[in-house]
């Protein structure tokens, strides 16, 4: 794969769900005789979708409600695995930039560093050396030592993506994290966002924010039901997508 970073071949994912058949459901059934709808459901949220992300590139995916951009994003990451085709990944450091994923209520900001910090992929020695720059970008000064579920919740979103702003991974993945907090923090983590992408990483960007998307990446994936679109410049591939979101 020569300076490819992440190649997706035929794939394919679909959700597999039992449908909660609730009182309602089944008072209607005895009454009127109506055949048992089958209760096992499938949604195919990934349908035969191939394409290839050059390294160093900040690439957005971009779609309609429901068009399979969270389930790609967490099948790049090796969190889903596809039911068929294949991605092809040219190293293991990739991370999914998540908000607060772990955190625990009872416990102290701080401890809720070291738990974030560890599911993110930071080793311990990583969090002590980095854990002044985190509660300082946080801006929550000595609140940092009280309970979490003391925390409003912009004030929990600060945290969890000065956490997660820490993670340097070779591939960054990222769905839709940008513009937490007040006025003032949402430009600071913007910047964040912004040194994180420039260099050599590649990064992958989910968002539903256009101007973000034209801002920040070379090249768009548009995805619907699915199904590929369109894969190209953003200044190409936007101005359709927004043409296409008038007429829907
Ligand atoms: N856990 C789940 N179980 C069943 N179906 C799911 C699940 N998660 C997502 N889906 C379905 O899979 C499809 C793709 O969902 P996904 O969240 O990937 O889309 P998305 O493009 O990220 O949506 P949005 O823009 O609304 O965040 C949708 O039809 C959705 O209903």
């Amino acid at each position: 794969m020569t300076n490819i970073a992440i190649k997706a071949t035929n794939l394919n994912l679909k959700y597999k769900f039992i449908r909660n058949m609730n009182m309602k459901h089944e008072i209607v059934r005895t009454i009127f005789g109506k055949q048992q709808e089958s209760r096992k459901k499938e949604v195919w949220a990934i349908k035969d979708l191939s394409f290839s992300i050059e390294g160093g590139q900040t690439v957005g995916i971009i779609g309609s409600n429901g068009s399979g951009k969270t389930t790609l994003l967490k099948t790049i990451a090796g969190i889903f695995k596809p039911d068929s085709g294949t991605i092809e990944t040219s190293t293991n450091s990739i991370s999914l930039l998540t908000l607060g994923a772990g955190f625990q209520a009872e416990l102290s900001g701080h401890e809720n560093i070291y738990i974030n910090g560890l599911l993110l992929g930071l080793s311990k020695k990583d969090i002590d050396e980095r854990i002044d720059s985190i509660i300082e970008f946080s801006e929550l000064g000595d609140f940092i030592y009280n309970p979490l579920k003391t925390y409003s919740s912009g004030m929990k979103s600060r945290l969890a993506f000065s956490i997660a702003s820490q993670v340097e991974p070779d591939v960054l993945l990222i769905d839709e994290v940008l513009g937490v907090g007040d006025q003032a923090f949402k430009e600071k983590s913007y910047n964040r966002m912004k040194e994180l992408i420039n260099g050599d990483r590649t990064v992958i960007l989910v968002s539903h924010s256009l101007g973000v998307v034209e801002n920040m990446c070379d090249k768009v994936l548009w995805i619907e039901k699915g199904k590929f679109v369109q894969y190209g410049d953003t200044k190409e591939v936007v101005p359709k997508y927004r043409e296409y979101m008038k007429k829907k």
